[in-house]
């Protein structure tokens, strides 16, 4: 597509304008120029739209079939680039144990950048094909393999949030760092991303949990991202062992460890929380950090339910994490039902409890996870102004899971894919208004 046209998708369009909030736009269109959408509406007022800007660009318009519906990129708020191997193996264990076992293993050994460049553009491409326009990474202990996942997550022209993971304290002494490694090895790793001015791709400040760092080591983590105005990640009450190891070592809650450490900012995002208690969220919400719901893998590790109302309920931002590879899968669409069963699950044992429903499981893989990366005013739904990252979604797409046997109305292809959809049901990919992934969508 030329760079300087105006591109008009026109179709069914369905997005989130605001919390828990879906809106189908019927016959309706996106219009983008280069990276940023100019305006949104109503198909049937196209034909003045076109007039008005056919005078100054070239316009080109790409119209949806019946079986198909734009939506926001999806967005991955919580995975793991170097555990990507590992996917769907280790599952014999709980958190702890897997980590010890099978985790930092597989870590070890990206010390050998041939090999973290293999895994690095397996995953990223593997995410873009599952429509995962944003990811926020996990990297590698090591800097330069770190610098790797960068390179490829640029090659591939995803958005992304990339951390060189720190930890002092581990069971292998050659998998570990003294604080001061920590520390000047993350400051070179944020000065180098820095200076590469990739408007898409962000450095961010990732102490890996609380029994990984001390709290020393953490506050000088949280001063470099004071400093720089970077995100935090790290993980927050996953496990039952975990949490009371945390209480154990520290002598206080998950949450006022890192309160404590000054790691809970309104840029602070913290994967799991399924353990968190009432005083703790409230600390959590009053500090206005983001959680990450990651089901695939609080099942897969055995980890628990996470109830996901009652997070939302305290105003506490949430999205979707992957969690690669204590989830096993790299897809957000697979997240979105593993939310769903687990919101289920719950209710089996709560009275007048009310599942997550399919839309907002949508909400927190598109505009939850933007608010969660700090990221709503960029992306996450189809506002004017935002930039374009967005997904063509078709439900009649031959040798899929989904054969199209009655007609489907928007909502339903909706449905039909959050609940039964998979990478080949997304035929385009869109990042800051490129295509990064085409499947069979006409372009006239
Ligand atoms: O799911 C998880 N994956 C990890 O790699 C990890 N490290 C600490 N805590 C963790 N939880
Ligand atoms: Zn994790």
């Amino acid at each position: 597509m030329t760079d300087n046209a105006v591109k008009f998708f026109v179709g069914n369009i369905i997005h989130c304008p605001a919390k828990l909030q879906t809106e189908l736009i019927e016959n309706g269109y996106v219009a983008v120029l280069k990276n940023q959408i100019i305006a949104v509406g109503d198909a049937s007022t196209l034909p003045s739209q076109l007039e008005q800007l056919e005078a100054n660009y070239k316009i080109q318009t790409i119209y949806l079939r019946k079986s198909q519906i734009l939506i926001p990129g999806l967005i991955d708020t919580h995975i793991h680039a170097p555990q990507y191997p590992n996917a769907g193996l280790g599952y014999d264990k709980t958190l702890l144990d897997w980590l010890d076992c099978y985790t930092f293993k597989l870590e070890r050994q990206y010390k050998d950048l041939k090999f973290a460049k293999k895994v690095f553009d397996a995953i990223v491409k593997k995410t873009l094909q599952h429509g995962t326009t944003t990811a926020c990474y996990f990297a590698s202990l090591f800097t330069d393999a770190s610098l790797v996942l960068v390179d490829s997550v640029i090659e591939y022209g995803q958005r992304a949030l990339v951390g060189k993971v720190n930890m002092t304290l581990s069971p292998f002494s050659d998998y570990v760092e003294t604080e001061e490694e920590s520390f000047q090895n993350t400051l070179a790793f944020v000065n180098n991303v820095l200076s590469r001015k990739v408007d898409l791709v962000q450095p961010i400040i990732t102490p890996r949990f609380a029994l990984s760092c001390n709290l020393e080591h953490m506050s000088e983590l949280g001063t470099i991202a004071k400093n720089n105005n970077l995100f935090v990640q790290t993980h927050i009450s996953e496990n039952v062992d975990e949490v009371a190891m945390v209480y154990e070592t520290y002598g206080m809650s998950y949450a006022e460890v890192y309160d404590k450490s000054k790691l809970l900012t309104e840029k602070t995002i913290l994967a799991h929380g399924i353990y968190l208690s009432d005083d703790e969220l409230q600390l959590i919400a009053a500090r206005k950090c983001s959680i990450s719901h990651c089901p695939g893998s609080n099942t897969c590790l055995k980890s628990g339910l996470c109830d996901v109302r009652n997070i939302l309920n305290y105003n506490i931002k949430m999205g979707l994490g992957t969690d690669v590879s204590g989830g096993p899968s790299p897809s957000i669409c697979a997240a979105m039902r593993s939310a769903l069963t687990t919101s289920v699950h719950l209710s089996f044992s709560e009275e007048n409890y009310k599942p997550l429903t399919y839309t907002d499981v949508f909400y927190l893989a598109t505009l939850g996870g933007a608010e969660a990366l700090g990221l709503d005013n960029k992306i996450g739904n189809f506002r004017t102004g935002k930039e374009f990252d967005a997904l063509i979604v078709d439900v009649d797409v031959d040798d899929t899971e989904v054969d199209y046997l009655l007609p489907c109305n928007p909502m339903e292809i909706l449905q039909k894919f959050v609940y039964c959809g998979d990478d080949r049901n997304i035929v385009s990919v869109f990042v800051g208004g490129k295509l990064v992934k085409e499947g069979n969508t006409k372009f006239t």
